[in-house]
Parts: C-alpha cells; structure tokens; sequence
C-alpha cells in the first residue's frame, strides 16, 4: 500500500531546510473547534525550545501534527528539511516523541519496554543492552526495572517514556509536559540530561505551563493561543523587560481572579 500523501499545499513558503523542525500553515479543525488555525514555526538547529500557551490553546494538537502523530487538515511538516508526510519514516526516525497521554505497554517491566523501544527502532541488541542500563540509571529507575510500568508511579512512567523517546539517540526531541508529575531531584535530572543533549547539538521542544521553567531552561519560546502564534523567538527577546510569566498573561490575557466566586469565601457562608 502507498503511504497517503498530504493534499498539495501550493501556496504555503518551503519549510527552512536548516531548522530542526519547520511547519508551515498547519491547520486542525474538530467538528466547530478551530484547534490550530494556521501556524508556521522554525525551531532552530541546536535550540531548547519551549511551546507555552493556556489550556486548550492547540499546543497537544500543533506538536502532534508536527511529529507525524496526528494529520493536519492542512499544511506541512518538515524535520532537519525531510518532510514528515512525504517521507515518513526517514522523518520519523530522527524523532523522539513524548506525547500527551501516551499509552505504553504497560504489561511489561520498565527494561523490558525500553529494550522494546530500542529493538523498534532497529538497534542491535548489545546497544538497546547498553542504553537500556544507561537510561535507567540516568532516570533513577534501576530499583523498579523489573516491575510492570502499569504499577508505576504517574512521574516514574513519565521517566519511562521519555527514556523510550531518547533510547535511539534522535536529533529532535519533542516533549509534550516532561516535568508534569516528575520530583523536583528526577526533574533536576532530566533537565541536566536534556541541556547536555542541547550542548551536543541535538534540539529540545518541550511544551510547558511552567513559565519559570521555560525562562531558565529555553533559549528560544513561542507563545500559542487560540491555535494562533502570538509571539515567537529568543526566550529574552519574547519577554523584553519582563518575565516570561508577566508577558504571557499580558498577551493571552484572561486573568479573572475570584470574580463570580464571592459564595466561596468561608467568612460569608451560612454555618
Ligand atoms: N480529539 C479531539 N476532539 C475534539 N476536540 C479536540 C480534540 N483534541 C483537541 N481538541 C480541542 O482542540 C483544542 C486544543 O486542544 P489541545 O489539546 O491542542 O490544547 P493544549 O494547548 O495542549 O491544552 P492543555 O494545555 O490544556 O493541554 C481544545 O479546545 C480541545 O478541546
């Protein structure tokens, strides 16, 4: 069977050939909901980018159409120039993905999962070997190795998967919520892992709601909502005198505070 080709997309730019990750015009629509309404992105070679935006902003749906996990109504993706739907699995293969929600095959024990991992993506067994321990003990999961990942903790199946995302040594990892549920030493860990991987040469995406985070860990950020890019560049040019987290909220707007929620406050409630 041939692979399904994307319609053609005449008029969208050529993704840049020298960014790691470069999308163009990708569109995503369920039903009424305008998911992603046409975003263009350039993730630099060698950059620790950050995708920021507020809850149901598009940021799952954009890093999902960028990997090849989900079809975009519209728009290409390209990775290292390789475009991800014309050419799938040379595209793919130099990808590591964390998804959103990502179901493992929890019936196997960590090690077991992470020599799948390797053997899937065409190792040989000496090295899924190697990395199997190396990654284990980089994610401090050498004691659990031998228990099913079902009986996980939701931070230690974190660790897992990403550990399954980096075992065939990507030139793209693409992490939807590393640090959601992780310890702060592992998240410390992890961190240290990925800025090395950064130092190395290889590019980090990673999708956060931490602002402070994304501020002392990203070189480069976009801001997302409403499916729109509304900024996008060097973490110090994006947020100019103020912090990340300051200009965020002034440019997605929406803060509420306790508004509409005065039966809330105890002092005032019958007893
Ligand atoms: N499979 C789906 N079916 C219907 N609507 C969807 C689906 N996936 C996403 N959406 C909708 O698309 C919008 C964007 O969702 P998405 O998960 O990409 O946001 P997000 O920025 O990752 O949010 P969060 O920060 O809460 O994880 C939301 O309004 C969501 O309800």
């Amino acid at each position: 069977m041939s692979t399904p080709t994307f319609p053609s997309t005449p008029d969208l730019p050529p993704p840049d050939p020298a960014a790691a990750l470069s999308v163009r015009g990708l569109w995503k629509r369920f039903g009424d909901k305008i998911a992603v309404a046409g975003i263009d992105l350039d993730v630099p070679a060698g950059s620790f980018f950050g995708l920021v935006g507020p809850n149901g902003a598009g940021k799952t749906t954009s890093l999902s159409m960028a990997t090849g996990l989900l079809r975009p109504d519209f728009g290409t993706a390209a990775v290292h120039g390789t475009d991800l739907w014309a050419r799938p699995d040379e595209a793919k293969a130099m990808l590591g993905i964390l998804p959103d929600g990502l179901r493992l095959f929890d019936r196997l024990t960590g090690a077991q999962l992470l020599t799948y991992a390797g053997l899937l993506h065409g190792l040989d067994r000496a090295t899924v070997a190697d990395r199997t321990e190396d990654l284990l003990r980089a994610m401090d999961l050498v004691a659990d190795r031998d228990n099913l990942v079902v009986d996980y903790s939701a931070g230690m199946t974190k660790k897992i998967a990403l550990a399954g995302a980096m075992i065939h040594a990507p030139r793209v990892l693409v992490l939807d919520e590393p640090f959601e549920a992780v310890d702060p030493v592992s998240a410390a860990n992890i961190r240290d892992i990925l800025r090395r991987y950064v130092d190395d040469g290889g590019t980090v995406v990673v999708s956060s709601h931490v602002m402070d985070l994304v501020q002392r860990m990203c070189s480069h950020v976009a801001i997302i909502a409403g499916g729109h890019v509304l900024d996008v560049g060097t973490v110090d040019a994006v947020r100019g005198e103020q912090s990340l987290e300051d200009r965020f909220v002034d440019l997605v707007g929406g803060r509420k505070g306790s508004e509409g929620l005065e039966w809330l406050r105890t002092s005032s409630g019958s007893s």
